[in-house]
């Protein structure tokens, strides 16, 4: 819990307001027996009036300064609490923004979501906890002890006997309970997973009609979830009634000791039931620790993932002091270039690769599903950083350029098209805030998304669903294309970008970009007939560069070229 202090420290005043008002609150129900017993043994046994009736005004008073309490308490620690947890998404979600691709990779989405939303609200719901019980409980049970043994200090030996055992069997149920929490809890983790994993991969669960599958996938962690959480119950359920009986116990010889006393003169029955309600609320607070106990358990493992994330290295970042390059040409040069993924087994994704791109060029990289086109890509805005040699652009290491100067002169589109919810004229003017709505119009024009904007009845107005829904794959990509064009790129890269394209609307695409003079465009194709008219082809094979020219140049002199383009064009030729 530790690592929370920095997040609860900005609210100390709230978060020492709120246990002080809980003290008053408890004052007053630690003196609520006492001027009950006043009642009893001296108003109603002496038959005065007044004093009855002085006693219980002074009891409302008590009892309505306990609710002010009570309030201010609640105030607080919600004030503290609700603020703490704010921060600390806020915070988690900064760190999310700051993380690469590695970082990306090793935490699902679906997982992040889950930190950033329940994991924060079961630690805030901790805190709240915490500043009101943290005092409650120990203050009611000291206090408790105290007006005990200030009421009859021999009746208050009774305690000496039975508090040891309550605590004993406290104890008990907190050791043998805590691991069936902490696994309850896991347990509970494999539930969300199974359902995170079903609901973000519901439509491919329907087309391969394996609900029923994945419906008993969920059966069987719900089932699980449901089995321990009643082991666990059962376990501190068989372990309360113990400490009950020993309350009555308590009571009855509260009873038994006092009804002597009060037979020989030694106390009076308002005493007695004074007392009795003191032993009860020793043992309420006792039970509070209990449960506050179970809920540190089930709170340890939210903390522990948020602390995953908020702890997590970003291994990417700007150079500490950056000379403040900008990407002015957009030449792009390869230098003996590997790469090898974290957890692949030291298989390299790249191997020696060295090339170079001149501004205004339109190269295609081609390749077999798995050659390493996308990780070539995205060497270039460092979204993961080589394992050796270098990428420069405009003669400088990306290394040495600031994280944002770099990636400003890059626009990227991946290979699934990603859209934010609202109009379209938002979605694409999302890639540059600044532009003109001419300017957006262009964009849309050169990534041939215009017409069919036009088409829509509200035009660039139209609003899209989440993600774009409402829009095909071949028109979402064109509007991802246009969002990154709008930034007026000097270098653009397209992993893939247009492969829900019909033949002729990507070939009026290429053309819009062999026009782009000051830009240097990589284009990731599948098919080599498609690219054929691009500057030059990038061939890679098992992530090495096996050749680089215009297709004319690679047919000629590069055999392993002419067998690619022979198995998707026949004769290697463009009929
Ligand atoms: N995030 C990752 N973590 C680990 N290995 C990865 C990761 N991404 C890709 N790889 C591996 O790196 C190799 C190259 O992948 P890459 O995505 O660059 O290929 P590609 O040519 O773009 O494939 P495709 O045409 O199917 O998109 C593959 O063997 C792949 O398994």
């Amino acid at each position: 819990m530790k690592r929370f202090h920095p997040f609860l420290q900005p609210y100390w005043k709230s978060a020492l307001m709120a246990p002080l008002f809980m003290m008053l609150e408890v004052t007053c129900d630690l003196l609520q027996p006492t001027l009950m017993a006043r009642i009893v043994d001296k108003g109603i046994a002496g038959g005065n009036t007044d004093l009855i009736l002085g006693t219980g005004v002074l009891m409302t008073a008590v009892a309505l300064i306990g609710v002010g309490g009570g309030l201010g308490c609640t105030f607080f620690a919600c004030h503290a609490s609700q603020n703490f947890g704010a921060d600390l998404r806020a915070a988690l979600f900064a760190k999310t923004q700051s993380f690469s691709f590695k970082n990306l990779d090793a935490f699902s989405t679906a997982s992040l979501i889950t930190r950033l939303t329940n994991d924060v609200t079961q630690v805030q719901n901790i805190v709240l906890a915490m500043l009101r019980l943290m005092v409650r409980a120990p203050l009611l049970c000291l206090g408790g002890i105290l007006m005990a043994v200030a009421l009859n200090p021999g009746l208050a030996t009774i305690l000496g006997v039975t508090l040891p055992l309550l605590a004993l069997t406290l104890f008990l149920i907190i050791r043998s309970g805590f691991p069936l929490f902490s696994q309850v809890q896991q347990r509970l983790d494999r539930v969300n997973a199974v359902l995170r994993e079903n609901l973000s991969g519901v439509r491919v669960i329907k087309a391969f009609v394996r609900s029923d599958y994945e419906i008993g996938r969920f059966g069987k962690a719900n089932s699980d979830l449901a089995d321990m959480t009643i082991r666990a119950g059962r376990r501190v359920g068989t372990t309360m009634p113990a400490m009950f009986a020993l309350m009555n116990l308590s009571v009855v010889a509260v009873i038994w000791f006092g009804g002597l006393r009060v037979d020989s003169g030694n106390m009076q029955v308002g005493q007695v039931m004074a007392f009795i309600t003191y032993v009860t609320q020793i043992l309420f607070a006792l039970m509070m620790v209990a449960f506050m106990t179970v809920m540190l358990t089930r709170a340890k493992a939210s903390s522990d993932r948020i602390g995953e994330v908020l702890e997590a290295k970003v291994d990417i970042s700007s150079p500490a002091r950056p000379a403040g390059h900008r990407v002015q040409l957009g030449r792009i040069e390869f230098e003996n270039v590997s790469f090898c993924y974290d957890g692949n087994g030291g298989v390299p994704a790249l191997q020696g690769i060295t090339f170079s791109a001149s501004p205004g060029e339109l190269i295609a990289v081609l390749g077999a599903t798995g050659s390493g086109k996308s990780t070539l890509v995205n060497l270039i805005p460092r979204f993961y950083d080589v394992s050796s040699g270098r990428v420069l652009i405009d003669g400088v290491d990306v290394r040495d350029y600031g994280l944002d100067d770099l990636r400003q002169g890059i626009g990227m589109v991946f290979q699934e098209s990603r859209l934010f919810s609202g109009t379209i004229l938002e979605n694409i003017r999302w890639g540059n805030p600044e532009a003109s709505a001419a300017e957006i119009e262009q964009a849309a024009r050169t990534a041939q998304a215009h017409e069919f904007i036009s088409k829509f009845p509200n035009g660039y107005d139209t609003r899209l669903d989440q993600r774009g829904l409402n829009l095909s794959g071949g028109q979402k990509q064109r509007l991802s294309i246009a969002r990154a064009l709008l930034r007026k790129p000097r270098i653009l890269l397209l992993d893939d970008a247009a492969s829900a394209l019909d033949p002729a609307t990507e070939a009026r695409l290429r053309k819009e970009l062999r026009g782009l003079k000051e830009t240097t465009c990589l284009m990731i194709a599948q098919r080599v007939a498609s690219v054929l008219d691009a500057d030059r082809l990038l061939l890679l094979d098992e992530g090495r560069l096996i050749g680089l020219g215009t297709h004319r140049q690679l047919m000629a002199e590069c055999p392993l070229c002419r067998e690619i383009f022979a198995s998707q064009l026949g004769n290697g030729r463009l009929e």
